[in-house]
């Protein structure tokens, strides 16, 4: 049995632009995804999202709605994702990222995703 993963991440949007964040460390290092982590014991997926943008970013946020739930199997874990549409309410600070990027709907397929996100990336341009 794999071991399975339950994560949140945050979809923030600023005016037309989306935050895509890459990652500094361990096996899909460099590669592209939303800024989240994984949901803690008696928290709720909101508290999660706000301690982990807090943890990554030094920025507070706002989840707005949920957007949708990704599941994706990797080859050592199941991985399901939560993703929540969030506004900014601060400035960044890359804390555990090598990178962030601000991208319009039309550019979000010019970084290089983690394989779960291409789902995310696929809602996005289609319900916006
Ligand atoms: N945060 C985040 N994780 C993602 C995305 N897509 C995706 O496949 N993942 C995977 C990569 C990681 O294996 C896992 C999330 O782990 P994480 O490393 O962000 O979580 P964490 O900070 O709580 O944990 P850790 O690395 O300190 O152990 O989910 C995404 O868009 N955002």
């Amino acid at each position: 049995m794999l071991k399975k993963i339950n994560v949140v991440a945050a979809v923030i949007k600023k005016d037309d632009k989306y935050l895509a964040t890459q990652r500094g460390y361990g096996e899909f290092i460099n590669m592209w995804e939303f800024p989240g982590g994984k949901i803690e014991p008696n928290e709720t997926r909101e508290e999660a999202l706000v301690r982990e943008i807090k943890e990554e970013l030094d920025a507070d946020i706002t989840p707005i709605k949920f957007l949708l739930t990704v599941k994706y199997t990797y080859p050592t874990f199941k991985l399901t994702m939560h993703c929540y549409l969030c506004k900014l309410n601060d400035d960044i600070t890359l804390l555990e990222h090598n990178a962030y990027a601000w991208l319009k709907r039309e550019k979000l397929n010019t970084v290089k995703w983690l394989p779960a996100d291409i789902e995310v990336i696929d809602y996005i341009i289609n319900n916006n």
